[in-house]
């Protein structure tokens, strides 16, 4: 076998240059921001002088004197007293809890709603999605002070169940943000990737959904306290704060009264609420620059392509599987269709029949779009939630695929079915060590230690050819070439033994010279472990030097399937005649070739004219 040398096409990977990954040190950048570390002193201060408001003050903040009215700073009252005797520094004090208390109501209601519906639409999408996304727009509709005021005249003046109805009437902001976020990471490949390796959804969300969705949450949050203490304040300002209660919005409205008797009442509520609104709004700036986060919501993958010609289903027999003693993977009449925004449906699988034996190669080639990938990712039980699938006959050794439960899927994807991805930069996870990806799966299906998965994990690395195995384990994904983590991914594909891989055009995203060591290493891999792959291409060269068998699909349909040597031989349809001879185009014909008794391992890997990267 030929050994990929450490450096991959972009040269050696440069570990000492990269970027540390955003979440990595996320707190130290931002205390190493001046502006940060103001507004959280400040923050931290308010805090502090709200929860020891009784040891700072003597005072009662509710307590009136009217011969004490008005009264200068100084003595018993160190910022004097308002228009009925009330001391400002204890109402200042209570007040910032008032505040404080108030705004972490409407965060925990808003995050209690927002969040986890977020995370179940966006991941789970379909009705509950659809549901959801409707309550919340209606939400939205709803003028949130009219509902202020309607709620706290019905229920009675209480800051407290104002503060629950706001939380309720901003959750759909929440929900919003988090259930896009969700379903821009759950299109991501690593994620696919993550459920191929067969973990539950439980740990996908934990590992790879969540840490997406936290960093933009975190920096809504602190922008939601700010909007929550100025609401507050207004609420309190127009009279409908509790009565009994100390309040910035109180204090300002009492200064109004008296603006021309003492204008410093205005200045302390003023400044309290504009400094602690523009610390939360300093600290969320903050804290994206510090987590890396754009406001962006991240590209959704590419897998819903559209850019085909519709395929017309026409009539016609499917050829149905023969019955074949050792066979692993049996698909007999599998149909996958879409619904169209017309109401139809579009099928763009059309009754596709195949085998694949135990040690058998076999090659599922054609030009883009005819169907290669839907079909694989059919097995694997990967197809978008609104595909329709169905199928006379769908079997892994043994066990039939049709109407899985999702847990028993899980099962076989990743412990009994691997799979090797087109992209492998984009399935692996960038906020994890490339140890930790490899290690997850191996720990979660074999019952491995931690330890046991590392040495494993070290052995496969080496076994694929990386040569330095215990750097790359450490390393992030961002740390490695593509040719190197196309090696990672297969041997995470191969780690827990499957008896059954999946190849998507392997080799497809990588430099051609690394093609050829890649696909060696599948083949050897294949020999030893004895194998089933499936492997999908576009290019009869990697068909000529890897598969035993070969199903030629076209538009959705497998127009002709036999013997590699067979088929390049004697290739009996049309279009794989035609696909032929655009490979061969500038060698001699095909008849020419055979007839001159060459192997087909003799011919010059060419792409298809009409396939390419994606
Ligand atoms: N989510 C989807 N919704 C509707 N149609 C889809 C969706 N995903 C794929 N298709 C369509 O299914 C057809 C087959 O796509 P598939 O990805 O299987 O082609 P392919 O042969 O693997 O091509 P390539 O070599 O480019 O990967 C295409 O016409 C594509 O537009």
């Amino acid at each position: 076998m030929s050994i990929l040398s450490d450096a991959g096409p972009a040269g050696p990977a440069p570990v000492d240059a990269v970027a540390a990954p955003a979440r990595a040190g996320a707190v130290r950048r931002l205390l190493r921001n001046p502006v940060a570390v103001v507004a959280l002193v400040w923050l931290v201060a308010v805090a502090v002088l709200a929860l020891l408001a009784p040891l700072l003050t003597s005072q009662s903040p509710t307590a009136s004197k009217i011969t004490e009215a008005l009264a200068p700073m100084g003595g018993d009252h160190p910022l004097g007293t308002d228009g009925v005797g009330r001391d400002v520094w204890a109402q200042l004090l209570y007040g910032a809890r008032t505040s404080l208390i108030g705004s972490l109501i409407v965060v925990a209601v808003s995050l209690l709603l927002g969040l986890p519906a977020g995370v179940l639409a966006g991941y789970r999408r379909g009705r509950f999605d659809a549901v959801a996304s409707w309550v919340a727009n209606l939400l939205m509709a709803l003028p949130a002070i009219i509902v202020l005021l309607v709620v706290l005249a019905q229920f009675g003046r209480s800051t407290a169940l104002a503060m629950a109805v706001f939380g309720v009437i901003i959750a759909p902001g929440v929900f919003r943000l988090v259930r896009s976020s969700v379903i821009a990471v759950r299109e991501e490949l690593y994620v696919d990737a993550a459920r191929v390796a067969g973990l539950s959804d439980a740990r996908i969300m934990r590992r790879h959904v969540l840490p997406v969705v936290v960093p933009p949450t975190v920096i809504q949050v602190s922008q939601l306290l700010g909007i929550a203490i100025v609401i507050q304040a207004g609420l309190e300002f127009l009279g409908l704060g509790s009565a009994n209660q100390a309040s910035w919005g109180g204090m300002l409205s009492d200064a109004f009264q008296n603006i021309y008797a003492q204008p410093r009442l205005l200045l302390w509520p003023a400044l309290a609420i504009v400094l602690t609104v523009t610390a939360f709004s300093l600290l969320g700036n903050a804290l994206r620059d510090a987590l890396g986060v754009s406001g962006r919501v991240p590209r959704v993958r590419r897998r819903q392509r559209t850019d085909a010609p519709p395929v017309v289903a026409a009539g016609g027999e499917v050829p149905a599987a023969p019955d074949v003693p050792d066979a692993l993977l049996v698909l007999d009449g599998l149909r996958v269709a879409y619904p169209t925004p017309e109401g139809t449906e579009r099928e763009v699988v059309h009754g596709v029949s195949l085998t694949v034996r135990r040690g058998e190669v076999l090659g599922l080639v054609g030009e883009s779009g005819s169907g290669k990938s839907q079909t694989a990712f059919a097995v694997l039980g990967l197809l978008p939630p609104q595909a329709r699938t169905s199928a006379a006959r769908m079997t892994f050794d043994g066990t039939d695929l049709r109407g899985l439960s999702p847990a028993a899927m899980n099962r076989l994807r990743g412990r009994r079915i691997g799979y090797i991805p087109q992209e492998p930069m984009s399935n692996l996870d960038p906020s994890f060590t490339i140890g930790s990806q490899l290690t997850e799966p191996m720990r979660h299906h074999l019952g491995l230690s931690k330890d046991e998965a590392r040495t494993r994990a070290l052995q496969l690395l080496d076994r694929v050819g990386i040569p330095d195995p215990a750097r790359v384990f450490a390393s992030y994904p961002h740390q490695v070439s593509g040719g190197m983590a196309q090696r990672v991914l297969i041997a995470g594909a191969v780690s827990c033994d499957p008896d059954l891989l999946i190849a998507d055009e392997p080799t497809t995203a990588l430099d051609v010279t690394v093609q050829a060591e890649v696909l060696d290493l599948v083949r050897e891999l294949q020999a030893e472990r004895q194998m089933g792959v499936v492997l999908v291409t576009h290019d009869f060269g990697v068909v000529a030097d890897v598969c035993d068998t070969v199903a030629v699909m076209r538009d959705g349909r497998i127009v002709e399937s036999a013997p590699a040597e067979r088929l390049f031989a004697d290739p009996q349809h049309e279009y794989t005649r035609m696909l032929l001879g655009s490979t061969l185009e500038d060698t001699p014909a095909r008849g020419a070739l055979a007839g001159a008794g060459l192997h087909p391992e003799e011919i010059a890997p060419a792409p298809l004219t009409s396939g390419g990267p994606r």
